[in-house]
């Protein structure tokens, strides 16, 4: 069986619910958020919110981590329209790369051309402090090494090419309007520009793989964002990505230290109103047709 075929992922499954929502809402989405674990009130920007619960959408996955609340809402920001995923979904979930990243197909086919994704991570970089938020500029596919990237299986064509590019994936005018927002913010002390590494988790790193993944060139660490990143680009919508750095990873055998989701939560209460600020700014500031305003 195709595997496109077996997940309800195919061009069909995603316009019959992008079809089924464009039916129960007259917002016309230019812009797609993904809240990362704890920072789901940026979907609270929102203004005029319709919002459905992801088990009432036709072929959606439901969240499942503490920090997701599996709601799709849409909204307008200033008079940006937007669509927010108040919980995403990861590999360790139990779904299929290809399930997980239907959201970002599902985006497309509403009419999305932005898609800006937020993350918690852990600091490789020991520049970096907890409360942070890193600009991502790009990835390291640690599950895609071993093969497992959502573009495995037949390419449809009606979404893009079989081999698509990703060397431009992070968009560099986005990051630069980042800048310029955090700095506009007071914001340029925390904010920074860095390389993500997602991997598989649920488990959190030991302490050789946080050192090896600092060594290759990764400054965070996470269990998303990089697969959606790829069907993003895949089906041309323009990326932007942050993570916040919720917790610096344990690098050192001498520390007491433990990773835990709680201090993941914890830290992302804190930088909250920050994040989202960051994010709004942002939104106001990208034009129709990728344009920025
Ligand atoms: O990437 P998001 O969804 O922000 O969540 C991050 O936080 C969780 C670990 O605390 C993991 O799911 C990791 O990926
Ligand atoms: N490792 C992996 N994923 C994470 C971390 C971490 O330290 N913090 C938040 N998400």
């Amino acid at each position: 069986m195709l595997p496109e075929s077996s997940t309800g992922c195919s061009f069909e499954d995603c316009q019959d619910t992008a079809d089924w929502l464009l039916s129960q809402t007259a917002v016309r989405p230019l812009v797609g958020i993904v809240c990362g674990s704890g920072l789901g009130g940026l979907a609270d920007v929102l203004k005029d919110q319709e919002a459905f619960n992801y088990k009432d959408i036709p072929n959606f996955p439901q969240s499942t981590v503490h920090g997701h609340a599996g709601r799709l809402v849409f909204g307008t920001f200033k008079d940006r329209t937007c669509v927010c995923m108040q919980g995403r979904f990861h590999l360790y979930e139990g779904y299929p790369v290809q399930k997980i990243t239907m959201p970002m197909r599902l985006f497309k086919l509403l009419g999305v051309e932005t898609v800006i994704l937020t993350n918690a991570a852990g600091g490789l970089n020991q520049d970096y402090e907890v409360g942070d938020i890193m600009i991502i500029k790009d990835h390291l596919n640690i599950p895609g090494f071993a093969g497992n990237n959502p573009l495995v299986g037949p390419n449809d064509e009606r979404f893009g090419v079989r081999f698509p590019c990703m060397s431009d994936a992070y968009d560099r005018e986005l990051q630069q309007l980042a800048l310029d927002v955090g700095s506009e913010l007071g914001y340029s002390d925390f904010l920074r520009e860095g390389v993500y590494c997602v991997l598989g988790g649920p488990s959190f790193e030991t302490i050789a793989e946080c050192r090896m993944l600092n060594k290759l060139g990764a400054d965070a660490v996470g269990m998303s964002t990089a697969h959606e990143v790829i069907v993003a680009r895949h089906c041309g919508m323009r990326v932007f990505a942050l993570s916040l750095i919720t917790n610096k990873v344990v690098s050192d055998y001498n520390s007491e230290k433990k990773a835990n989701h709680e201090e993941v939560l914890q830290t992302g209460k804190q930088r909250a109103e920050q994040m989202e600020r960051l994010v709004s700014t942002i939104i106001t500031r990208i034009g129709h047709n990728n344009n920025l305003a």
